[in-house]
């Protein structure tokens, strides 16, 4: 199976002048885009891997901060099916270029490699491609960094032919400027001398090529596949859009699943999410259209970015954004930041938006005593076991009042469900007076 065409089935583009010629640049780079699966899209991760985890946060990074940017990883790792054996931390006021790591613990992480035959070593940030083929010839495992991670799991999971093409383009523009290196890096494991010129820059070149065409005719595509999406967009002119937008795992698609009956895959893993969803939707007789979209994460690559462009356009062209929050995640805070500021990457930061705390079945505050958390007036007994805040304390809190509106709900436990609905259809009708003034008027509750 391996090194087989993503395209699978696709017509050949004009670029493909060289039949199997893209095969080959993979099968070069093959622990990179390891294998291909039966939609046709590339795993770099197969089943049952041990990795290793290595962070190098700068030297202000509370520890605690680390830790938990450590388990995002470890989580991302498992959601692509590799079992993590060990973290490693460095702190750096600056990675080293060489080898993102210092030599010390380069030294450290390679006797833990070696002694326990841990498969791969994924960091936590992007490696330039120097320090890839690096570490790569130092360690002799496979190195995957963050942007390669992510872009392994939306290749397992997209289903759709634009995600999966979409997928494919981010992993093209993730290979071209590591084709050198890697060359470099094989062309020492051959027995070639360092001096000697291996393959030949020509044929690196031509792989280039190959790569540049792929790269071209995915784009082409995409624009093909948006032709059609925006064919069936036309025929929703009139009624609302809203998106569900949020942070990876807050419980998008289960709150979609609440709404609309749909049917969309929720479960305990990061993006379970890829494809976007469009589910009509009706409440009090109110119609509107809601659609389930990709989660965000920090430090999303931003090539993975660019090529969800239109899967995110189910974003940027809502009417109104429902923001999805976990507020049991130790970094919600943080989590609400990062969708803020990949919204206004995407441009979509201007929308009306709602703010869903979600998940407060599991919120337990552990009672610190602090005059910011908005919790101090609970008078939680000294020692006593974290305790979960009712509805009207969550009310009150600083976070009710910075994000208004603002609901707490639990999708699973189906916990304030009617409030939201209530609050959907509010802003709903609100945005149908504004289009259609004579038609909708707003309820007279309604304080919008
Ligand atoms: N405890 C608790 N768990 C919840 C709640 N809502 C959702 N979950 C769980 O959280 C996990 C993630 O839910 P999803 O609905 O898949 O989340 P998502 O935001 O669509 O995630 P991605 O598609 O991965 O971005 C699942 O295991 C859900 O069962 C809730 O209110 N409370
Ligand atoms: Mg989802």
């Amino acid at each position: 199976m391996a090194n087989k065409p993503a395209s699978k089935g696709r017509k050949p583009g004009k670029s493909t002048r060289h039949p199997g010629a893209t095969d080959n640049v993979k099968g070069r780079v093959g622990r990179l885009l390891a294998k291909s699966d039966k939609n046709g899209t590339y795993e770099t991760l197969p089943e049952a891997e041990t990795a290793v985890l290595v962070a190098v946060p700068d030297k202000r990074q509370a520890d605690a901060r680390t830790q938990e940017y450590l388990d995002e990883l470890e989580f991302l790792a498992e959601t692509a099916g590799a079992t993590v054996t060990k973290r490693f931390v460095q702190r750096l006021d600056k990675p080293d270029i060489r080898t993102f790591v210092g030599e010390g613990k380069l030294a450290e992480i390679k006797a833990y490699v070696e002694h326990t035959k841990a498969s791969m070593v994924i960091f936590d940030d992007d490696l330039s491609p120097s320090q890839l083929r690096n570490l790569e010839a130092e360690l002799l495992v496979k190195i995957v960094d963050r942007s390669l991670l992510i872009i392994d799991i939306f290749a397992q999971r997209a289903k759709s032919a634009t995600a999966q093409t979409q997928v494919e383009l981010a992993q093209y523009q993730y290979l071209l400027p590591r084709l050198t290196g890697l060359w470099t890096h094989l062309d020492k494991q051959r027995g070639g001398g360092v001096a000697q010129r291996g393959p030949g820059e020509t044929e690196i070149e031509t792989d280039r090529r190959v790569v540049r065409d792929r790269i071209a005719f995915l784009k082409d595509r995409l624009k093909e596949l948006d032709k059609q999406t925006t064919t069936q967009r036309k025929s929703r002119t009139g009624i609302v859009r809203v998106a569900l937008v949020g942070y990876t795992n807050v419980g998008k698609s289960t709150i979609m699943n609440l709404l609309s009956r749909a049917d969309v895959f929720a479960e305990n893993k990061l993006f379970a999410t890829v494809d976007s969803t469009v589910r009509k939707v009706v409440l009090e007789t109110m119609p509107f259209l809601l659609s389930d979209t990709v989660g965000f994460i920090r430090k999303l690559p931003t090539r993975l970015i660019e090529s969800f462009k239109s899967t995110l356009d189910e974003i940027r062209e809502a009417d109104l954004l429902v923001h999805v929050v976990d507020i049991s995640h130790p970094t919600f805070e943080e989590q609400i930041e990062v969708v803020n500021a990949t919204l206004k990457d995407i441009e979509a930061a201007d929308k009306p938006m709602l703010l869903v705390f979600n998940k407060i079945d599991r919120y337990n505050h552990e009672p610190v005593v602090s005059s910011t958390d908005g919790f101090e007036e609970m008078n939680v007994e000294e020692d006593a076991p974290a305790a979960r805040p009712s509805l009207e304390q969550l009310k009150a809190t600083y976070m009710a009042k910075l994000h208004d509106p603002v609901i707490f709900i639990s999708a699973q436990e189906r916990e304030n469900i009617d409030e939201l609905r209530a609050l959907l259809v509010r802003h709903v009708s609100a945005i149908y007076q504004e289009r259609y003034p004579s038609v909708h008027p707003i309820p007279e509750e309604t304080e919008l």
